[in-house]
């Protein structure tokens, strides 16, 4: 019987493995999940899903093909330490932020098949935007696993290991930004006179409906926009602040900027895991 092994328990972890189970990929009985310490936290998932779990590692990674790296960057070296030797056949899959497939591979210190994926923190409700890349010796059957995994918890990319910190800085901290969106439109939803329970729900609305316009339209978004924007309206009059404000100007920055730290923060990672240096 084919396992997955979860190092790392959090809520990346939980996501995934609640989507697995709806998604059938696999049954609650081949997946194990283990953390460092919080035994309450492992009976609470074991409840919940009906999953094994252990603190013992190394058993997990003799009984699983499958493990997949899920604890915080900074965690990637103990949590890996003393199972390094028992690794050999395994696919391993992470979705640490910002560490290389090198940085893992110089970790296990060999050649092994290893996903690095980004998904997003919609994973918890199977909605996930991720996007995978695979190392070399990392097989079209194992790929094609991965990819039905991460299907499981929403959509799936493959693309090339240096698209992974522009994935980072889209989708991966994407949510975060729509979130901030809301934030924003809340507050001006008050300002204008709205109860904000109204407005949270309008607002809600909104953008589940412009979503999935945007996913069920063949028109691109500007033309939908368009459609929205009657001449001397309001949209036109709102939208003439936001380019005043130049705000598709500050869209792309914050882009490029996350891009950018995610980038920094995988050459600091690989510099202290690597090397030692704290
Ligand atoms: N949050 C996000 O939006 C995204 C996160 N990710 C990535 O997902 C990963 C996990 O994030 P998240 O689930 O939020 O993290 P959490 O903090 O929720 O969980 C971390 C888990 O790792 C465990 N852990 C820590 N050290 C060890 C160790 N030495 N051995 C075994 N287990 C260990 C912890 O166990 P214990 O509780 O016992 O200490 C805990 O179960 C991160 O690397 C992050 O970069 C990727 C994409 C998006
Ligand atoms: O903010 C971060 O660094 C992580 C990576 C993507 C989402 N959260």
């Amino acid at each position: 019987m084919e396992r997955i092994g979860f190092i790392g328990a959090g809520s990346m972890a939980e996501a995934m493995v609640a989507g697995l189970i709806k998604g059938n990929v696999f049954q609650a009985e081949q997946i194990i999940v283990s953390n460092r310490s919080n035994s309450d936290r492992l009976d609470e998932l074991a409840a919940k899903y009906g999953i094994k779990t252990t603190h013992d590692k190394e058993q997990l990674v003799k009984d699983a093909s499958i493990i997949v790296l899920a604890m915080k960057p900074k965690d990637v070296k103990a949590a890996l330490d003393g199972v390094q030797t028992l690794i050999k056949d395994h696919l391993i899959v992470s979705v640490l932020a910002g560490i290389s497939i090198q940085t893992i591979m110089a970790i296990l210190g060999k050649k092994v098949s290893i996903v690095r994926a980004m998904p997003n923190t919609s994973a918890a409700i199977r909605k996930s935007a991720t996007a995978i890349a695979g190392s070399d010796s990392v097989t079209m059957k194992q790929m094609k696993k991965c990819v039905s995994l991460f299907e499981a918890i929403g959509i799936c990319k493959i693309v090339e290991e240096n698209q992974l910190d522009a994935v980072t800085g889209l989708s991966g901290s994407g949510p975060a930004y729509i979130y901030y969106l809301v934030e924003s439109m809340e507050k001006a939803a008050v300002e204008v006179g709205l109860d904000p329970f109204v407005a949270r729900d309008l607002i809600v609305q909104t953008l589940l409906g412009a979503s999935e316009m945007i996913a069920v339209s063949e028109k691109h978004p500007s033309q939908l926009r368009k459609e929205v924007t009657s001449p001397n309206g309001t949209t036109e009059a709102g939208i003439s602040i936001l380019k005043e404000k130049q705000v598709q100007e500050a869209i792309i920055s914050c882009i490029r900027r996350a891009t950018e730290r995610s980038e920094e923060l995988k050459a600091m990672f690989s510099e202290e895991l690597v090397t030692n240096k704290k």
